[in-house]
């Protein structure tokens, strides 16, 4: 890692992820953005983590499309550069580990959020294998909440058995019934980070409990979750019908997936914020597959932080 004390720097206008009020501007052009007051600028891998006095980060990922010589350094360093000023480990949200120098970011995001949450939970809504579960986990780590998976919910509820299980016992509607149960437990709580199963957005009752906080729609294509799900086994997934190998999982799963999703299109579509990750991938350059659930755990912050400062003044 290297750190390098900067006045200002220019990066692409479409790398910039932050707000902009914690940020002097020097001058925005529609391709370009020149940021004052940047005390640090720490490099590490793909990302360039950017910060000013005020204790604001900014990061970038340097990338095909932003590569070291288009983050121009307006200023010439005022000393050598520094070795390793953040600690080199990592934050684990479940299985997947975040590294500190970006889980302090998202916890800076975070906290700029939690006063305006004031506890509301989130719900993350989306298609199997969307990353409802491995984001939630990151977001809640971010926002100090609580993570909660609607499904292991209702296995509890049954006393331990999967939700596999619970489809081949009885038929689609008593599982419904059970998560509808699980969510009207769960609005009651405050603090809480809930993934939700692929199916919670079909029943109309199931969203007047989700009105009580913010929903949020991870929009995956169906090519990434159809890689996604057979990468990860369709066994724990019923609708998916079951366990395939070989080149005919992705296929099988993305013909059902396709199926599934054209019957919740609009349904989805009722959440408060999207977070879109084919947009997200074109902003940055990247293919899909190359977001990591921090960038994507970012990006939710951001469309959460927008949803709130709109409903602030439509409420005036
Ligand atoms: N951003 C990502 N990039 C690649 N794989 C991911 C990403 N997010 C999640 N996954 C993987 O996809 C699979 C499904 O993710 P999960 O969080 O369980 O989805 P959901 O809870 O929406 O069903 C898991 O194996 C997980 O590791
Ligand atoms: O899409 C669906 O109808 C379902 C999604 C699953 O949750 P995940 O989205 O967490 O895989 C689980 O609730 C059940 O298998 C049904």
């Amino acid at each position: 890692m290297e750190t390098l004390q900067v006045k200002n720097v220019q990066i692409p206008s479409a790398h910039f992820r932050g707000s902009r009020t914690d940020w002097q501007q020097l001058s925005s052009s529609k391709n370009s953005l020149s940021l004052a007051s940047v005390s640090k600028l720490q490099g590490s891998g793909r990302n360039i983590l950017l910060s000013n006095n005020q204790n604001n980060h900014l990061l970038l990922s340097k990338d095909a499309s932003v590569s070291t010589h288009r983050i121009r350094c307006c200023a010439a360093p005022a000393h050598p550069p520094l070795n390793g000023c953040l600690p080199a480990t990592c934050s684990t949200s479940g299985s997947y580990k975040v590294h500190a120098e970006d889980m302090l970011l998202l916890k800076k995001r975070g906290a700029d959020l939690v006063s305006d949450l004031r506890g509301t939970c989130i719900y993350l809504v989306g298609m199997m294998g969307s990353g409802k579960s491995t984001v939630g986990k990151v977001l809640a780590d971010a926002l100090e909440y609580q993570f909660v998976d609607s499904d292991k919910v209702i296995e509890e509820a049954a006393g331990g058995v999967s939700v596999a299980e619970l489809f081949k016992q009885q038929d689609e509607m008593s599982f419904r019934c059970a998560e509808t149960q699980a969510l009207k437990q769960l609005s009651c709580s405050v603090h809480l980070v809930v993934a939700t199963g692929g199916g919670i957005v079909i029943r109309p009752e199931n969203w007047s409990y989700m009105r009580y906080g913010v929903s949020v729609y991870l929009d995956v294509p169906l090519e990434s979750l159809a890689e996604r799900v057979v990468a990860a086994g369709t066994h724990s997934r019923p609708l998916l019908g079951g366990e395939t190998r070989g080149t005919s999982a992705y296929t099988q799963a993305l013909e059902r997936l396709s199926t599934i999703y054209e019957n919740r299109a609009s349904c989805y579509a009722n959440a408060d914020a999207k977070v879109s990750l084919q947009k997200l991938a074109t902003s940055l350059g990247y293919q899909v597959g190359d977001l990591t659930p921090t960038l994507i755990a970012m990006q939710t912050l951001e469309e959460i932080k927008e949803l709130l400062i709109h409903r602030k003044q439509r409420e005036k």
